[in-house]
């Protein structure tokens, strides 16, 4: 005889839960660190780690695609109790692949259009007008899905995401066979965009933590199947520090607009005007503007310096510096609650004399920030 479990994909009485929960829930892979994890119900946030350390693994689960036990609940939904499962087609997800798994023996028009029809939240004609115009894909759209490039693919299968507009979107490095100038100047600020007006819990996984800042302002780390809370992503950028990743480092950076006049877009943080050039987005006055600015690209003063050709000069306050194996001292500057970091020799750093707490200047030139 089948038991049933009373709350087994029914809606839970309790109201203040209406995220992801997650309760020690264990695969084959993680069977020594069960994972627990509590999200809010919309917000993008990262996920990232090292190769093979169980990020796949933890969105399969979510999506109900791998075997797996303990609790997940989602806007009140029980979708796993114990070892019993919603099917994945009951649970209100979406799950993007890397390989993007486009619908065989159909055009690029089908696969979008199955998506919308089996959307419960599907969007207005005219946001999907626009979001094929910002993908590039309306040219391609009566193609069979096996004639596109790789990067082609993965961009229509986001897409196809979107249009079935799930309320948790789970992705599995949907863009890194996609031309990099490309993701971070147009498909990243849409897809911003597009989630400030359509939210959704946001699972973003990928390698290129550019990207992930680009995208989210918090990040889960996984090691070794050891899964993190959402951290700041300052916090994650300790561990990649310790991991050696590249040698540059970039901080992601939020900013208002103040205007875009001839090129020239000016920014307002903390009371404190930025100037950035080489700008290929369309801003409008008070837009928050997200850019990452190279950590070899800031030089650092004792004394406010004097009129240069640097258009940028920000009051920061030194919260840390870290020496790097290569010589060079990363330092970890606050402004406006916002943290970015210098790389400067450690030659320098002896010089300045620089001390934690004090305010610095940071400049770097207009052309330095990315993303824009
Ligand atoms: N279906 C499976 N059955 C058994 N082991 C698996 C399965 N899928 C993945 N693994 C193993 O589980 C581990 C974690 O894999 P997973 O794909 O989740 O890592 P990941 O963090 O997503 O890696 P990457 O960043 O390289 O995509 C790896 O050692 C992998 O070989």
């Amino acid at each position: 005889m089948e038991i049933t479990l009373p709350l087994f994909g029914t809606t839970t009485s309790t109201s203040d839960s209406c995220g992801l929960s997650v309760e020690g829930l264990v695969t084959s892979l993680n069977t020594a660190t069960p994972w627990e994890l509590t999200l809010p119900a919309t917000g993008v946030f990262g996920l990232t780690g090292p190769s093979g350390s169980g990020k796949s693994t933890l969105l399969a689960a979510l999506a109900g695609q791998r075997r797996c036990r303990g609790n997940i609940t989602f806007a009140n939904t029980v979708w796993q109790r114990g070892r019993r499962a919603l099917a994945t087609h009951k649970r209100a997800a979406s799950l993007g692949f890397q390989d993007s798994r486009l619908f065989a023996g159909q055009s690029v028009a089908d696969n979008l259009a199955l998506a919308r029809k089996y959307s419960h939240r599907p969007l207005p004609a005219e946001e999907c007008e626009q979001l094929l115009k910002a993908f590039g894909i309306a040219p391609l759209l009566h193609q069979p899905v096996e004639l596109l490039s790789g990067g082609e693919a993965q961009r229509v299968a986001l897409l196809r995401q979107l249009f079935h507009n799930a309320p948790l979107q789970l992705f599995d490095e949907p863009l890194s066979a996609v031309d990099r100038a490309q993701v971070l100047r147009s498909l990243l600020p849409t897809l911003r965009d597009f989630w400030a007006r359509y939210p959704a819990l946001v699972l973003w996984t990928s390698h290129d933590f550019d990207e992930v800042q680009l995208l989210a302002q918090r990040c889960l780390w996984m090691q070794s199947a050891d899964l993190s809370a959402p951290l700041p992503l300052f916090e994650v950028a300790k561990y990649l520090d310790s991991k050696a990743v590249g040698d540059s480092f970039r901080s992601r950076i939020e900013a208002r607009v103040e205007s875009l006049r001839g090129g020239l877009l000016t920014l307002e943080l903390g009371g404190v005007s930025i100037y950035a050039d080489r700008v290929a987005g369309d801003y409008r006055k008070g837009d928050t503007a997200v850019f990452l600015l190279e950590a070899g690209d800031i030089s650092l003063s004792v004394e406010k310096p004097g009129l240069s050709s640097i258009l940028n000069c920000l009051p920061v306050t030194l919260t840390g510096k870290k020496h790097l194996a290569d010589g060079r001292t990363r330092l970890q500057l606050t402004l406006a609650e916002q943290v970015l970091y210098a790389d400067i020799s450690q030659l320098s750093c002896e010089r300045l004399q620089l001390r934690e707490g004090s305010t610095y200047f940071a400049q770097f030139k207009a052309g330095s920030p990315a993303g824009l």
